[in-house]
């Protein structure tokens, strides 16, 4: 658990009691620690040192400006999906040119704004966006460095919803099209093709899909030189998995050396885009158990995180372990508990028989790993206010985002004078 593990019996933050947080800000929230976010930039640092390479942070995984703060003084740049993400980039202190634009539907007031604010390249997904860009570009007067994203057709064997490389994906533009779109791309005004984008799917725990589909990349790019393009870059996307339960996702060290040998003598730079690699297990989000209820032939652990805060487990399935706050007795037995929150739905279970220390009302739990597209998921369905997020930093914490009272959120809608 790196960062977060117990002492005297409690779990802690770095140096600060999670019984301490939640007693000041309340449950649930999101823990996030210092620690462990510079720890995983500076594997990534480390790892690619000696390489033309450089890390522009997936803000989608978790997007709150003090995390962005604390990687931009890292020297981190900035993969964003929308103009949201690429002013919270601005704000967070990450400069424009390392901020990179990707996703499938970019607006063209979002092309023009970032356009406006000079950003450090546009990852191009379709035909007509490369057009609108082109056009937005010339009425503005400037030439747009883009990437065309390309989608290498690799199988990411990685849950359905979250792998985006195979062929006809509603993400990139197919492989045996590149070439021509390329072509079409350099004879467009306001456009100037610099670099190839790839991205083929998020918590991929085995290195042969990202080599597989870089080694395409590598092979366009030959292509692409060779039909007088001048690519210099290459945007190598994110998608590195992590350790939820027991997956073995490859090592850092092992991912660099891969992406050196396939791309170490091309003479261009390339660019990262991790989201969950860096903030996944640096991040938990601490409930209390509201009731422990028996059913007929179950148990219910019924806590006060519930789906809006945490969609994971509703939307993928995916697993998040949980432990309790208070430390188990050694040897203490597990009991098989549903953990479910108080959501009006059934898909709002965290867990299904999850064998658990046993619980009570008003035990504190923590579900690990929530670092990464947690809190930047959640939404206030049931009138649920946005949670706390609050970061730890040695023997210090802060709330880095307060929790909105249900006043203020009333206060932001608008019933029309004619009701
Ligand atoms: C284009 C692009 N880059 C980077 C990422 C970050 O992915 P991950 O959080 O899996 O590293 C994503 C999300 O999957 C993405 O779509
Ligand atoms: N949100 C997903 C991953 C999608 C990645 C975004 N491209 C998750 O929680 O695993």
């Amino acid at each position: 658990m790196g960062a977060f593990a117990y002492r005297y019996g409690v779990l802690h933050a770095e140096s600060v009691s999670v019984n301490d947080i939640a007693r000041a800000v309340g449950t649930p929230f999101y823990l996030y620690s210092t620690a462990a976010l510079e720890a995983h930039y500076s594997a990534y640092a480390g790892a690619f040192a000696g390489q033309d390479a450089g890390v522009c942070y997936a803000l989608k995984a978790n997007s709150n400006l003090a995390v962005i703060r604390t990687f931009t003084r890292l020297g981190s740049g900035a993969d964003v999906v929308s103009v949201g993400e690429m002013k919270r980039a601005l704000a967070g202190g990450i400069p424009a040119e390392r901020i990179v634009f990707s996703g499938v539907g970019k607006t063209r007031e979002e092309l023009r704004e970032a356009l406006e604010a000079k950003i450090h390249q546009i990852n191009v997904e379709s035909i007509p966006e490369l057009e609108a860009l082109s056009a937005v570009a010339s009425s503005l007067g400037v030439v747009a460095p883009i990437a065309i994203r390309v989608n290498p057709d690799v199988d990411a064997k990685t849950h359905a919803k979250i792998a985006t490389g195979k062929k006809e994906n509603k993400f990139g533009i197919d492989y045996d099209q590149a070439r021509d779109i390329y072509k079409l791309a350099a004879s467009l005004p306001g456009i100037k093709p610099v670099s190839i984008a790839v991205h083929i799917g998020s918590q991929l725990t085995d290195l042969a899909p990202f080599r597989a589909a870089y080694e395409r990349v590598a092979a366009l790019l030959h292509q692409l030189r060779a039909d007088g393009h001048d690519i210099q870059r290459l945007d190598l996307g994110g998608g590195l998995g992590i350790t939820y339960k027991n997956e073995a996702p490859p090592d850092l060290a092992d991912y660099a050396a891969m992406v050196r040998s396939i791309t170490g003598n091309l003479g261009c730079r390339v660019t990262l885009e991790p989201g969950r690699s860096l903030v996944g297990n640096a991040g938990i989000l601490v409930s209390r158990v509201i009731y422990v209820k028996q059913g007929l032939h179950r148990r219910f652990a019924i806590v006060d995180a519930a789906m809006n805060d945490l969609i994971r487990p509703s939307l993928y399935e995916a697993y998040h372990g949980i432990i309790p706050v208070a430390e188990p007795e050694a040897g203490a037995a597990l009991e098989p508990f549903d953990v479910v929150g108080p959501v009006c739905e059934s898909g709002d279970t965290f867990a299904v028989q999850r064998p658990l220390p046993p619980l009570a009302d008003d035990d504190l739990v923590a579900f690990l790993s929530a670092g990464a597209y947690g809190a930047a998921m959640s939404s206030t369905y049931n009138t649920r206010p946005l949670i706390p997020e609050v970061l730890v930093n040695g023997d210090r914490f802060a709330v880095i985002r307060p929790r909105p009272t249900v006043e203020e959120m009333l206060a932001a809608e608008r019933v029309p004078d004619w009701l």
